[in-house]
């Protein structure tokens, strides 16, 4: 990759884009000419099919050195024997308890983000097209030679701790925590990480594709706003000699390596709107009540990923941004509830509103269909007889949540092998809750 310690991008979601690093690569008029221009190599990567409306379909043409199929047969990878990046049903468990953990260790030993990859939880099956997994990284080594593409879903990452350089066949994303990437299924990619351990979430999403969530009687601006998407412009490598190069791929749930001569990130123009993007959760215009009570936190969605059931999200990527609270008469944290919904819970940075203390940067929380959650004792007992004043909330606060109206399944590993990670006793934030009651006053 042409070294590039700030990349640059074109803004906008969803736009058809055109990008080259040499001059006149992309042919001109059609997508396919008998040769193309510097002798590269047409290769067209369809993220939606043939056939899906024009408002949907999503495919891009890569201009490169050397087509991908120029590479040796998939094998498993032995190297990733031990991967945990899988919904097989034998991995997972369903419980309906309230879950949450400490921040997910970094491991001792030299690990890539590949491999890394550990499910927390999840449901479905990639093959039939159809589920989610909540995903854990955790690593602290670089990918060097080797390239990772997730053939089962899109992968929505959410850094935590430590910047992510990320080289894709599209050109260089690099974020750092506070902003999220969208790598789509099947692109390419490999991720270097400047600042050593790194950790972060992921939502990997079997069917589909993102979306900025429709904004009704809000109006035409607003939440996340399409400019502020981030997608990458070209630049290749141009290297085919000395160690092969690994690919690992995950396919139906298991992963797969092979080997090529050739740098995968050989692309030098490609054209289309199928391409990865990041975006900075602080240009998220956040829009609550100026009055009382606050609505639901679907208001804070920044992006989607519909079901077939129209309203219904298969996935919602959710913030808690820092923001003003001035609602009068009203207990501000989120109330007590109960969700049709599962709900899984990070930090990224600060605290959050709902919990006095217990719910820390890096950790995580589950709350899954119907399972009652809600603010803890001591959370409560303070907003009750807080002096309501306007104030801004937590300055440094940034909790998400992905919200799933599937029923997910917890993995074996976040409940028995990662260790002190998983709170055993959660439960007791809500117990020695006071009895208020009084019907003699009201
Ligand atoms: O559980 C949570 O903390 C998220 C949440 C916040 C809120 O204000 C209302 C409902 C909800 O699920
Ligand atoms: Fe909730």
């Amino acid at each position: 990759m042409t070294n590039n310690n700030d990349p640059k991008y074109q803004s906008g979601f969803g736009n058809e884009f055109a990008s080259e690093a040499l001059e006149g690569a992309l042919p001109e008029g059609q997508n396919s000419p008998q040769n193309c221009p510097y002798g590269l190599y047409a290769e067209q990567i369809s993220g939606t099919a043939f056939t899906a409306p024009r408002a949907a379909n999503q495919r891009t043409w890569f201009y490169r050195i050397r087509p991908s199929v120029s590479h040796k047969p998939y094998v498993s990878a032995t190297s990733l024997k031990t991967s945990r990046f899988s919904v097989d049903p034998t991995t997972l468990v369903a419980t309906p308890n309230q879950l949450r953990w400490s921040p997910f260790s970094i491991p001792d030993q030299p690990t890539t983000f590949v491999q890394g990859l550990k499910t927390v939880a999840g449901t479905g099956d990639p093959s039939i097209r159809s589920g989610i997994a909540v995903v854990i990284y955790a690593a602290n080594a670089n990918m060097t030679r080797e390239a990772f593409y997730n053939a089962d879903g899109d992968l929505l990452i959410v850094p935590q701790l430590g910047r992510l350089e990320i080289c894709t066949e599209m050109g260089p994303i690099h974020a750092k925590p506070t902003e999220i990437v969208v790598i789509p299924r099947g692109i390419k990619f490999a991720v270097n990480l400047p600042d050593g351990p790194s950790r972060g979430y992921i939502l990997e999403t079997f069917d589909r594709h993102w979306e900025l969530p429709d904004l009704g009687p809000i109006g035409a601006n607003g939440l996340a706003n399409p400019r502020d998407f981030l997608a990458p412009v070209a630049s290749f490598e141009d290297i085919d000699t000395g160690k092969p190069f690994t690919i690992f791929a995950k396919y139906q749930d298991k992963m797969f390596e092979l080997e090529q001569g050739h740098s995968p990130f050989d692309v030098v123009a490609w054209h289309g709107n199928y391409y990865p993007y990041k975006y900075d959760l602080g240009k998220f215009n956040a829009v609550n009540t100026v009055t009382f009570d606050h609505p639901d936190p679907s208001i804070f969605t920044v992006l989607t990923v519909k079901s077939a059931n129209p309203g219904v999200a298969l996935a919602d990527f959710v913030i808690f941004p820092p923001r003003w609270m001035v609602a009068e008469n009203t207990f501000r944290p989120p109330w007590f509830h109960r969700n049709c919904m599962s709900e899984f819970m990070g930090l990224i940075s600060g605290g959050y509103d709902a919990k006095a203390e217990g719910f820390v940067p890096g950790g995580a929380s589950l709350h899954s269909a119907f399972s009652a959650h809600g603010p803890d004792t001591t959370t409560f007992i303070n907003a009750s007889k807080e002096v309501l004043k306007p104030v801004k909330l937590r300055p440094d606060g940034l909790a998400f949540m992905f919200e799933t109206s599937l029923m997910m399944h917890v993995s074996k590993w976040a409940l028995e092998d990662c260790g002190t990670d998983l709170q055993k006793e959660y439960y007791s934030v809500w117990q020695g809750m006071p009895k208020r009651f009084n019907q003699n006053k009201k």
